[in-house]
This record gives C-alpha cells, structure tokens and sequence, in this order.
C-alpha cells in the first residue's frame, strides 16, 4: 500500500454496472461535500456524452468527459494522465482541487481503470480506491448475466448496493449479504439515489486508515485473463447514438420504449417533445424494465434536440436507429392533449 503524501490528490473509481446509479451517486457527491473540491472525469460508453451532460453543469472546468468508449479500452494511459495532469496543475501555489472521481463507463473494466491510476506518472496524485455501485434490484439479474460482476466486488473497497427503495427490507438484507459475502475486502453499504455519506470515499482521515485499498501488484494478481479484455463486459455490448432535431412523438416513442427488447438493457438521455411541451425537455432513463421521465425546463441557449444513447446486446443497431427516425414528428402544429399521458405515467421527480 503505498504511503500517501497529504500534498497528494485522491483518485476515487466509481464503477458499477450500466443505470445502477453512479451518475446519481457522483452528483449527491458534488452537493454533499460541503468545502471538498471535486473534479470528475466522466467516461461515457455512446457517442453521445449524456453522463457528461448530466454532472457538467455543477463543475464547469473541475469536469472533463472521456466519450465514445470504454476508457478501459485505451492502449495506452496517457490520455488518462493528459486529464489528471489538467484537473490537478496547481493554482497559486495551492491544488485547486481535493479530490478526483473517475466515473467509468457502465461497462468498463474497474481493474484496468485502476491499473492506469495506479500506473499515472503525475506525482501529484495517488489512487483513492474503488467504489462498485450494484442496483439492488437488479442484482441477480445481472450476476446471473454477467458472473464478472463478482470479481468487481471483490476488488471494491466500498460497495453501494443502491436503490435500496425500490426493493424490500428484507430483499435488501439478501442482497447486501450477498455483496458482503462477494466484496471480501470491502465495506459494503446499502442506499437510495446515491446518498452515500462523502467521508466514505474520500476521508478526511489519513488514506492509511483506508479499508484494504488494493496495490499495482494486487491488481496484476487479480487478473485472470490472458488475453487483454476477454471476459471484459464491453466486448458484448455496442451503444447506438441517436440525434434529431425534429421532436418526438410521445405515443410513438412510447409505442418504441414499451416495446424495447430485454438485450437493450440501457437507455439515457434527453428528449424534445415539441409542442406537446414546449417547456420541458425529458431526461430519460430506461434500466433492464425499469422506465423513467424526468422533465426539466430547457436550459437557455440549449438547441431543442433529442439526443440518446441506447446500450445493450444483441441489438439491431440500425434498426433501432430506423425505429427511432419513425418516432420524429414533422407535425408540430398538431397538439393532441392527451399524447403525452403515456410518457406522463413514467415521470417522477430527480431525487438528488
Ligand atoms: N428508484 C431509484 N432510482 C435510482 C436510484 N439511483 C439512481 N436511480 C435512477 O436510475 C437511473 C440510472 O441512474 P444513473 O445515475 O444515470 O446510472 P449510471 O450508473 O450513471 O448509468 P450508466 O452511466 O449508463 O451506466 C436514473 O433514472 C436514476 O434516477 C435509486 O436509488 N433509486
């Protein structure tokens, strides 16, 4: 375990399977950390950079967004460093900022992410540990699907096992002994949209009190392929990016979202609906079945576009593609007052 310089800068890896909250959990971060400065670095999967879109707003320059593939995937570490090296150059004499939160992708390798930390020539920093979000209710599902799953928790040194509401007490105990009995090192908590007290991820307390915090050479014992990236998550998955400027048509776009196949795991973004509400853009977040909208004014000076990323296996890339084109509406003179109650049954308001 290496010795940490109070004069260093954490680097925390917040890892955790496509929509089991880590977006949520980075922006609880960004409103809870009271004097703590925060710099993330977002690393989206689609083209798109949705997850980027969704935290920029709170950090302005402390953000930096890697898109358009798993940064896990990169040959080299320099980009990662290029970054590391722009978030932690020192202002006056003084960091500016406390701590980095690396949120990877949906799909990423936390182990190679934390490899390329552990392997950063910036002295100014020193690797904070891995923090694994598990959707709660989607656990077994996932495991069942994906049994890598396992051997990220057990190279966690914290587990959320989030979305404790959605599932029952004592569904929410199973669970949490599950993770237990898998993350062998790691303190495992449970909670709901994120709302993790900040002192577990980035102490206040020297990092030597840190729970088991793994080392360069742990992580090369811990890996058990020969071959770079087999058994890695993202070589199953592809994403499909999806632009328009023309709104969607609520009913068609529900016609297409209720009947999403079970491969299409993850879908997120932004959606205009044009006249049927000129206000409000819909964030949108689809996770295995679960479906929601969460209107927001348009911020000024946004373009009014829809912009989504769909993630998941086996999918039709440019059918999907096709289907969504047929959800455009070139009919924005047209207001049936009842189209958006199908969208109107899946809305409920951010909880972070
Ligand atoms: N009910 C419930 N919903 C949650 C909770 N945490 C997150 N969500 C919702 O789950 C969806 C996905 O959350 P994100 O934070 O975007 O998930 P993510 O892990 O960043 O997603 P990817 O980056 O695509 O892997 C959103 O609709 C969130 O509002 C929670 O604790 N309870």
């Amino acid at each position: 375990m290496s010795k940490v310089n109070p004069q260093q800068i954490p680097v925390v890896v917040l890892a955790g399977f496509l929509g089991s909250g880590k977006t949520t959990l980075l922006n609880h971060l960004l409103h809870r950390s009271g004097g703590t400065r925060i710099g993330a670095i977002v690393n989206d999967f689609g083209a798109i950079e949705i997850d980027a879109m969704a935290v920029a707003g709170q950090l302005g320059d402390s953000t930096v967004s890697l898109g358009n593939g798993c940064l896990c995937c990169a040959v080299d570490a320099s980009e990662l460093d290029l970054y590391l090296d722009k978030l932690t150059r020192p202002v006056n004499d003084r960091h500016a900022i406390d701590v980095i939160v690396i949120e990877a992708s949906g799909i990423a390798e936390p182990q190679e992410l934390v490899r390329m930390v552990l392997a950063s020539e910036n002295p100014r920093i020193v690797y904070g540990g891995l923090v694994e979000v598990v959707d709660a209710a989607e656990f077994d599902a996932t495991r069942e699907k994906h049994p890598e799953v396992e051997r990220h928790l057990g190279i966690a040194d914290l587990v959320v096992v989030n979305k404790a509401d959605r599932v029952e007490e004592a569904e929410r105990e199973r669970v949490l002994s599950v993770a237990r009995a898998a993350a062998a090192r790691a303190a495992v908590v449970s909670a709901s949209y994120g709302r993790v007290d900040p002192e577990l991820l980035f102490d206040c307390r020297p990092t030597e009190e840190r729970i088991g915090q793994l080392s360069f050479d742990d992580m090369h014992r811990h890996d058990d392929s020969s071959q770079p990236h087999t058994g890695h998550l993202h070589s199953a998955y592809e994403s499909v990016a999806f632009t328009s400027d023309m709104p969607m048509d609520p009913r068609r776009l529900m016609d297409f979202l209720d009947r999403r196949s079970d491969g299409l795991y993850r879908i997120k973004g932004y959606v205009d609906f044009g006249t049927a509400d000129v206000r409000n853009r819909y964030a949108v977040h689809a996770v295995g079945r679960f479906l929601r909208f969460y209107p927001e004014p348009w911020p000024a000076q946004e373009p009014r576009l829809t912009q989504l990323v769909l993630i998941g296996t086996d999918i039709d890339t440019e059918g999907l593609r096709k289907q969504l084109d047929a959800c455009t509406s070139d009919a924005p003179h047209t207001v049936d007052e009842h189209s958006m109650w199908g969208v109107l049954r899946y809305v409920q308001d951010k909880e972070f």
